[in-house]
C-alpha cells in the first residue's frame, strides 16, 4: 500500500540537501521486504532511499514537522565504516516516522534533561581487528550528534586490558543495576565483550530492585554471533540502526558449571585462572550468551585465539580448522573421546530427564542458544532471535575431507542439520564427563562464548539455561 500521510499539505513538503531546497511529494510503502522513502519533485524527477540504508530519523528542535533523516550512501563500496549522510526534510509521511524515528532514550528537547538513565560506550580497543576506535570516530560519534546529547551525558571507556570491561560491570555497572538505575551499555565488541559484562553482573546476587542494563552491540569482533544472530548486521548501517531505533528485549543465557579443576586459558593458553564460583552450588561457573562447545570447534577457537592469527580476522577460524583436519604428519583428525548426554523435557509430561548420546568418539558437540557464529555460518538455523531454545549440534568421527563438506553446509544457510550423520536436536541441557578417557589437556578444552576453559581428565561441564533476567539487548524488532 502506497502512502503520502502527511500531517501538512502535500504541497509544503520538502527535502533540504545541503544548501539546496526542494518541494516534494513523499510516497513511503511499508509491504514487501524493501521498504523506501520516495519523493517526487514538481519537475517529476523521483530519488528514494532504501530502509535497509537508513540509520534514524530525528526531530529538529522548534521546527514543527521537520526531521533530519540519517542514511548511509555508497553502501556497496563501504570499507570499515558507512559514509554517513543526512538530509532535512519537512512533512514526512507518518508510517515513515513510525518505522524510523529514533528511539534512543534521551529527551527530545535539545535543553531539556535526558531521560533519567546512564550511558556508557565501550570501546575494545583489541577486539577483531583492533578497528572499534576508529569506528567510534568515524561513525557513532556522528550519528550521536543528531541526538539532544551533550557529550557529557555518556562516559566514554577505552579498553586497556582483557580485565577493563569486567572491572567497569563490577564496580560500576552492576551496582547502579542493584539501585535500579536505567543503564544503556553501548559495546563496539565481539562476543568476548558482552560474555565479560553478562559474567560480571551476575558475579555478586542481585538486589530486589535491579533493572537489567540495556545492552547495544557494535560488531566489532571477529564472529560476531549474538550481532548476526539478532539481526543486527542485517541491513547496511553497521549496526548504527539498532542503535538509534532498537528496542530493549531480555537476552537468553545458559550457566556452564564445571569440575572443581577447570581452569580458564588467558594469555595464549600461556596461563590459567580460577573460573568463579557459583554462590549456591560452590561449583566454578561462567555464564555465555552463544555457545558451549566441546570438539573440533572448541579447538579451532581456542588454536586461534593468538596475535598471529586473529590478524586474518574471521579467516582464522577456517585456517584452524584445516590445521585440525589435516594434521602436518597426514595422520587422521583427532577423534574426541568422553561421555556425551543431553537433557530433555517430555513434551507431554514437561518432564525433565538425561539420556547419553549412543556414541563413545565424537567430532563436534556444540550447544547454542543462537543461529549463526559468523555471518554466514548458520550453525543452528531453527533458532530464532532470542529465542531462548537451546540446540544441539554433533557428529561423530570423520574424515578430514568429509568435515569439510558437512561444515560448508553450514554456509548454505544451514543445510548441514538436515545431513544425515549430523545431529540436531533440542536440548535442556548438555553434559560432557571426561571420566579419564582423553590424556592429553588438548583435547579437554571448553569453548563458552569463544573463552576456553581447560577440564581435568576425569573432569566434566554441565550446561544448562539460566532463567533469572540479567541484562537487556536492543534490536530492531
Ligand atoms: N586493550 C586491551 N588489552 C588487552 N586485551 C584486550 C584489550 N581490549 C580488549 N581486549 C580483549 O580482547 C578480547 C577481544 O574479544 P572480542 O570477543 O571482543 O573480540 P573477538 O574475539 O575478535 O570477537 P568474537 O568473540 O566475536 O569472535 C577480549 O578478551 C578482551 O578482553
Amino acid at each position: 500500500m502506497e502512502s503520502n500521510l502527511t500531517e501538512a499539505p502535500a504541497l509544503l513538503s520538502q527535502i533540504q540537501d545541503g544548501d539546496v531546497r526542494t518541494k516534494v511529494i513523499f510516497t513511503y510503502s511499508r509491504s514487501g521486504s524493501d521498504p523506501k522513502l520516495k519523493y517526487q519533485c514538481v519537475n517529476g524527477n523521483e530519488s528514494a532511499i532504501d530502509g535497509k540504508d537508513i540509520i534514524g530519523v530525528f526531530p529538529t528542535p522548534r521546527q514543527r514537522l521537520t526531521h533530519k533523516v540519517v542514511f548511509v550512501v555508497n553502501p556497496e563500496k563501504q570499507g570499515d565504516h558507512p559514509d554517513i549522510k543526512s538530509i532535512t526534510a519537512i512533512g514526512l509521511p507518518i508510517d515513515f516516522l513510525q518505522d524510523y524515528e529514533s528511539t534512543f532514550p534521551v529527551g527530545i528537547d535539545s535543553e531539556g534533561p535526558p531521560h533519567d538513565i546512564f550511558i556508557h560506550i565501550i570501546i575494545s580497543t583489541l577486539s577483531g581487528t583492533g578497528k572499534a576506535k576508529d569506528f567510534y570516530n568515524r561513525a557513532i560519534k556522528p550519528v550521536l550528534s543528531y541526538l539532544p546529547l551533550q557529550e557529557n551525558q555518556y562516559i566514554l571507556h577505552y579498553t586497556q586490558s582483557e580485565k577493563s570491561v569486567t572491572e567497569l560491570t563490577a564496580h560500576t555497572i552492576l551496582p547502579r543495576a542493584n539501585e535500579g538505575t536505567r543503564q544503556r551499555i553501548i559495546i563496539l565488541s565481539g562476543d568476548g565483550g558482552i560474555v565479560d559484562i553478562i559474567n560480571s553482573l551476575l558475579s555478586a546476587p542481585h538486589r530486589g530492585k535491579y533493572r537489567p542494563p540495556e545492552l547495544t552491540i557494535l560488531p566489532l569482533g571477529t564472529g560476531n554471533a549474538l550481532a548476526h544472530s539478532i539481526g543486527i548486521t542485517n541491513d547496511n548501517t553497521f549496526g548504527l540502526a539498532s542503535l538509534i531505533r532498537g528496542h530493549a528485549k531480555p537476552l537468553p543465557l545458559f550457566k556452564a558449571s564445571f569440575s572443581p579443576g577447570a581452569r580458564l586459558l588467558v594469555d595464549e593458553a600461556n596461563s590459567e585462572e580460577e573460573l568463579a564460583t557459583d554462590p549456591d552450588s560452590g561449583k566454578p561457573t561462567l555464564y555465555g550468551a552463544v555457545v558451549c562447545s566441546w570438539g573440533m570447534h572448541a579447538g579451532l577457537v581456542g588454536d586461534s585465539d593468538t596475535t598471529e592469527y586473529r590478524k586474518h580476522g574471521a579467516e582464522r577460524f577456517r585456517m584452524a580448522a584445516k590445521e585440525a583436519l589435516f594434521p602436518a604428519d597426514g595422520s587422521a583428525p583427532h577423534t574426541y573421546k568422553a561421555k556425551v548426554s543431553v537433557l530433555k523435557k517430555d513434551a507431554a509430561s514437561n518432564e525433565e530427564s538425561w539420556a547419553p548420546i549412543p556414541r563413545n568418539e565424537h567430532m563436534y558437540v556444540l550447544a547454542t542458544l543462537v543461529s549463526n557464529l559468523e555471518k554466514s555460518f548458520t550453525i543452528s538455523p531453527a533458532s530464532k532471535p532470542l529465542g531462548g531454545q537451546l540446540r544441539l549440534v554433533h557428529f561423530g568421527p570423520m574424515a578430514g575431507e568429509e568435515v569439510m563438506r558437512v561444515m560448508g553446509l553450514a554456509y548454505q544457510a544451514g543445510q548441514h542439520v538436515n545431513d544425515p550423520a549430523v545431529g540436531y536436536e533440542d536440548i535442556e541441557g548438555l553434559c560432557v564427563e571426561f571420566e579419564g578417557r582423553e590424556e592429553d589437556a588438548r583435547w579437554r578444552r571448553i569453548c563458552i562464548d569463544g573463552k576456553i576453559i581447560r577440564v581435568e581428565k576425569d573432569g566434566w561441564v554441565e550446561v544448562r539455561k539460566e532463567e533469572r533476567p540479567v541484562i537487556d539487548v536492543v534490536f530492531l524488532v
